[in-house]
């Protein structure tokens, strides 16, 4: 069976004390010019497999590359070396506000992501209750998206997200945000779709979610894989690494 998604000597760079990334110009200096002060590699030579239905999750402190790596896989950033090979399609809850439109209504946002990624027009029509009804958002069907708050914004995200059909889900951090009740919702939800057989790439700082979802951990420091092994194992190096910081 092929891979999930395969990452190869991959790396990154970004620019420390600058808005963009890269100037137009830069793109075509060749590489050995493209190296300037504030220039750092938040990836750098990250190779790893994944296999379907894996769960992996990615650990790691504050910084050290771990939702730059989710970004990767979902398509939004290009390596600046190496390279992403993700086979099939990718539901990224990745960052709040990412594919949903604020002067969009919740409605229409439902719809455009779910269109975004493929599904028909009658589907979406048959499942648009149960996307609102599982996100709790009867009352705010017709409100723009930017009107709604952050736990909202959340459920939403998850609840279309989660229905799409897509075999690998990546998650960032976006549990953390909901309340309690919600949470154990989306637990359920997670809990069927591994069970469906879907890859996860999962980023947390929390352990007994990595531990409840993963098998497998990656761990990040500075950019670098330092470790890629079973969660429980992946785990115990980080804690170790980190007690008493
Ligand atoms: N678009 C960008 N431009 C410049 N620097 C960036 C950009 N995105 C991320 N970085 C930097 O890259 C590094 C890795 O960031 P990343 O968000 O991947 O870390 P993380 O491991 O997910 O951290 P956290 O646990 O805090 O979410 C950080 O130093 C961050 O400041």
């Amino acid at each position: 069976m092929s891979a999930a998604i395969d990452v190869r000597d991959l790396g990154v760079q970004f620019r420390r004390n600058r808005r963009g990334r890269r100037s137009f110009k830069d793109l075509f200096a060749d590489a050995s010019r493209r190296s300037r002060p504030g220039e750092f590699w938040a990836l750098r030579d990250v190779s790893f497999t994944v296999r379907p239905g894996e769960s992996i999750g990615v650990v790691g402190r504050n910084g050290q590359g771990k939702s730059t790596l989710l970004r990767l896989v979902a398509g939004v950033l290009l390596p600046d070396e190496g390279s992403v090979t993700v086979n099939g399609g990718v539901a990224p809850l990745i960052e709040l506000t990412g594919g949903f439109v604020g002067d969009l209504t919740v409605r229409e946002n439902v719809r455009l992501t779910a269109g975004l990624h493929g599904m028909p027009k009658q589907e979406i029509a048959r499942r648009y209750e149960d996307m609102i009804a599982f996100a709790e958002l009867q009352d705010f069907q017709e409100t723009p998206y930017k009107h709604l708050s952050n736990g909202m914004k959340v459920r939403l995200a998850f609840s279309v997200v989660s229905q799409l059909n897509e075999p690998i889900l990546l998650v960032d951090e976006v549990l953390a945000v909901g309340d309690k009740a919600f949470r154990d919702k989306c637990y359920r939800r997670i809990d069927e779709l591994l069970a469906e057989g879907r890859t996860l790439f999962f980023v947390s700082h929390n352990e007994r979610d990595l531990r409840r979802f993963c098998t497998r951990g990656l761990y990040l420091d500075k950019g670098a894989l330092v470790l890629d092994a079973g969660i429980g194992e992946v785990l115990d190096r980080y804690n170790a690494d980190h007690s008493g910081r």
